[in-house]
């Protein structure tokens, strides 16, 4: 039989992942978070592992270079990726936010600019709301935007809000609620069918 591919999210829900998958019966027994390897196996189950930077699993998976992937609803929805998401695995739980300092300002003005890494999220976000936006895109520390006046806000997620209290900001909004989710190729969904609900169920066992 061919092996399935999983990509998987490196990161911090990386180590939950492979836990979840061990009490699904999937053992990566050479996976250490720190290796340099790329990719693992596990001959038993016969799936193999690839352990990518977690922006690029939906890339993966809708290319059918993954079948399956497993990785965070925010990098999903960004993407925008053709990919059937079929699973909430419950963890890497956070909620997208938008915060600032000057809330009155923001709720004034005709239009705001929205420091982000999720541009094609807070654009949608606005746009619901028939707000227009200019994004800046940002690839981390996006709380700085607001405070150096680069921003009249930001969009990005939001875990034990630390980060915003720490740098004095406030949350204007709260929007969608984001978790680790498991997400399948639609071609490998049809013609890998059989395979694919077997490892559907394990996780959804392993779940409970
Ligand atoms: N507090 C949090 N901050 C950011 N992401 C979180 C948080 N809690 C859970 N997550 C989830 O974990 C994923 C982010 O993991 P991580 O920060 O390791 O990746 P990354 O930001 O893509 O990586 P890098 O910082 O190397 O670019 C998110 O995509 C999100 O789904
Ligand atoms: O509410 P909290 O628990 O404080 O978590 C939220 C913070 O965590 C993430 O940043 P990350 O740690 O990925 O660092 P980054 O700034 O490099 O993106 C996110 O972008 C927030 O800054």
């Amino acid at each position: 039989m061919k092996y399935l591919t999983l990509a998987l999210a490196k990161g911090r829900t990386a180590e939950q992942a492979i836990k979840l998958l061990a009490n699904a019966g999937i053992h990566f027994e050479t996976f250490t978070s720190t290796s340099r390897k790329l990719i693992f196996h596990d001959d038993r189950t016969e799936i193999k592992m690839i352990y990518v930077k977690a922006v690029d699993v939906p890339t993966y998976v809708e290319t059918g270079a993954a079948d399956i992937g497993i990785v965070g609803k925010d990098n999903i929805q960004e993407s925008g990726a053709n990919v059937y998401d079929m699973m909430d695995l419950k963890f890497g739980s956070c909620q997208f936010v938008v915060a600032g300092v000057d809330k009155n300002k923001y709720t004034d003005a005709q239009r705001i600019t929205v420091a982000t890494k999720y541009p094609q999220i807070a654009t949608d976000h606005f746009h619901k709301q028939g707000r227009q936006i200019d994004t800046i895109k940002l690839n981390g520390s996006v709380e700085l935007a607001p405070l150096i006046g680069m921003a009249d806000v930001i969009v990005d997620i939001m875990e034990t809000g630390t980060t915003l209290k720490e740098n004095g900001l406030e949350v204007f909004e709260t929007a969608e609620h984001i978790s680790t989710r498991l997400i399948v190729n639609k071609a490998s969904f049809a013609t890998k069918s059989e395979r694919v609900h077997n490892l559907l169920n394990q996780i959804q066992n392993a779940l409970g």
